[in-house]
């Protein structure tokens, strides 16, 4: 890969089904193949959108208060950090992105999915990921993967409904962009999912 070929690649999924785990082996790879990257997460990713994700992740909130805090935080992202990075070239590696308001406010919160696409239209101004490899895992092994992990913020709080709504939410985005979603089977070990996400790398000769 040149270092002039931008590539905006997200991970998604549920909370504790793994995407951290591999973010920065697939960052190394595509580092070795020539790319310049850029590893960064949403909630946040610049000082201000830092702040708002202390806020989004520990205040209460009603759901369009928590909607729109999340995409102002994503404007503020893609146009001081995402936007530059790609004009410059390089290559953006993303732990969430807006797919994660459609799957969380929208499917997990109940939030009007217009009124989301909206929001999206206006903050996006059309930008989506080149590829979005999307973590699935069923809502009870993923709740005990986290319990080993660590103390819940105020979404990993959310019971299995929540997470299985949000979990739909993210099969329903896939189902909408084939093109862009790669679904990894995120149940096996952690060296069955580094393969799936080696071989969706590969596929695009990434
Ligand atoms: N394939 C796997 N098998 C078993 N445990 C795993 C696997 N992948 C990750 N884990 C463990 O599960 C926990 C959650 O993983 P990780 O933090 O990567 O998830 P995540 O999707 O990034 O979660 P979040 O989005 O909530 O931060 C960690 O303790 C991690 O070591
Ligand atoms: C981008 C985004 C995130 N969320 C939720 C999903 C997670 O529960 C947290 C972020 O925690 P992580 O450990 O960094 O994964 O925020 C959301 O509800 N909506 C969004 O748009």
């Amino acid at each position: 890969m040149s270092s002039s070929s931008a590539r905006f690649i997200s991970f998604e999924g549920i909370d504790g089904a793994g995407k951290s785990t591999h973010i920065e082996a697939v960052s190394a790879r595509l580092r070795e193949r020539g790319a310049t990257v850029l590893n960064t997460r949403e909630p946040g990713g610049t000082p201000l959108a830092e702040t708002l994700r202390g806020l989004f992740l520990h205040e209460g909130m009603d759901h369009l208060t928590e909607a729109l805090l999340v995409f102002a935080g994503r404007r503020d992202h893609l146009v001081k950090v995402i936007e530059p990075a790609l004009a410059a070239g390089q290559t953006v590696v993303c732990d969430r992105f807006a797919d994660a308001s459609f799957a969380y406010q929208g499917h997990g919160r109940g939030m009007d999915l217009q009124v989301l696409a909206t929001l999206e239209q206006w903050v996006l101004q059309g930008r989506q990921p080149d590829l979005t490899l999307w973590f699935d895992l069923p809502a009870e092994q993923a709740a005990q993967r986290r319990a080993a992990a660590r103390e819940a913020d105020r979404f990993e709080q959310q019971d299995l409904d929540f997470f299985n709504r949000v979990r739909a939410g993210y099969a329903a985005r896939a189902a909408a962009a084939p093109q862009r979603f790669v679904r990894i089977d995120a149940s096996g070990d952690i060296a069955s999912v580094a393969a799936q996400v080696a071989a969706a790398l590969e596929a695009r000769g990434w």
